[in-house]
């Protein structure tokens, strides 16, 4: 038996379409949603995720405000920035490309994003209203993932949930997300005794740990929902170039009930649900003015 593919393109562009007609009813209330990136450094692969995000707003009726800064600027430039973006009442979503180069704290920079602008959800005010159970603004990737599981029916009250890979920005939020859901959830990480033990008891395994194909078919519950969070560019080998997953697709396609591809899966719903954020947040502020 072969696994079902979970298209990430596809239903991006179903939600995209209803995006696209939310900020249509805000712009004729005469409100653009307005996204601001910043981008630090000249990393290739940062630059077309910051591209795509450019180009997904305005596909999806929004502005967008990109400042590109050399890898070596002085991080008060970028804070002062930031505090001209927060007081901006035209932006409603910012955010900082991570990674930054070494002179910045990571930490202080995502601090200093206003919280009601943090459409990233990487601000400690938002990630602790996550643990708490009432969200104002769910992380993209592990919100994707919700999505697309949603969009399947995929069965989560009950579920044995695996993560592999516990990162701020998708293996510890994914885990709040899946266990709000119902999920038993585990999470797995480098120190993990005997990985595919683990593996092999899920339902629905989440592979967010940035090792190219370390998810083989034969660590998979037959029938078992795949999600790869994994964007890996191969350095050698025949397939040298070209993007990969966290999972071995090939081994796991016939072992798995439904599987993300890599790319084409999480990625482009990472990118949605940044504009769904920033569409929610824009549409909070006109709530808020005419108050
Ligand atoms: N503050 C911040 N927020 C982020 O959300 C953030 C970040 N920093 N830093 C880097 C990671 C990575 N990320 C991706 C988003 C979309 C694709 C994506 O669309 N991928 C395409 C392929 C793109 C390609 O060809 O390279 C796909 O999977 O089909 C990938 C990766 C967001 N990130």
């Amino acid at each position: 038996m072969s696994a079902r593919i979970l298209d990430g393109n596809a239903l991006s562009a179903t939600v995209r379409g209803r995006l696209a007609e939310r900020a249509a009813a805000l712009q004729s209330r005469g409100v653009t949603p307005c996204l601001a990136v910043i981008l630090v450094g000249e990393d290739p692969a940062s630059a077309v995720y910051v591209r795509n995000k450019v180009a997904g707003c305005e596909k999806t009726g929004m502005r967008s405000l990109k400042d590109s800064y050399p890898a070596d600027v002085d991080p008060a430039v970028v804070f002062a920035r930031i505090a001209e973006l927060n007081a901006d009442p035209t932006v409603h979503g910012i955010l900082v490309q991570l990674p930054l180069p070494r002179q910045f704290d990571s930490d202080a920079v995502l601090e200093a994003i206003a919280p009601e602008k943090d459409v990233d959800g990487f601000h400690a005010e938002n990630v602790g209203a996550l643990m708490q159970g009432n969200p104002r603004f769910i992380p993209c990737t592990p919100y994707g993932v919700m999505e697309m599981l949603k969009s399947q029916n995929v069965p989560l009250k009950g579920a044995e949930a695996v993560i592999v890979g516990r990162s701020n920005i998708v293996g510890k939020p994914m885990a709040m997300l899946l266990l709000a859901a119902g999920c038993t959830v585990t999470v797995c990480h480098s120190q993990t005794r005997d990985l595919a033990f683990h593996t092999r008891r899920a339902d629905i395994l989440v592979a967010a740990v940035g090792r190219p194909r370390m998810i083989t078919g034969d660590m998979v519950k037959p029938g078992a929902t795949v999600i790869d969070v994994g964007i890996n560019r191969l350095q050698s080998g025949p397939d040298a170039g070209k993007l990969c997953g966290d999972v071995d697709f090939a081994s796991t396609k016939d072992v798995a009930g439904l599987i993300t591809p890599v790319p084409g899966g999480v990625g482009p719903m990472t990118i949605t649900m940044l504009l769904a954020n920033t569409l929610e947040s824009a549409e909070r502020s006109a709530r808020e003015t005419k108050k």
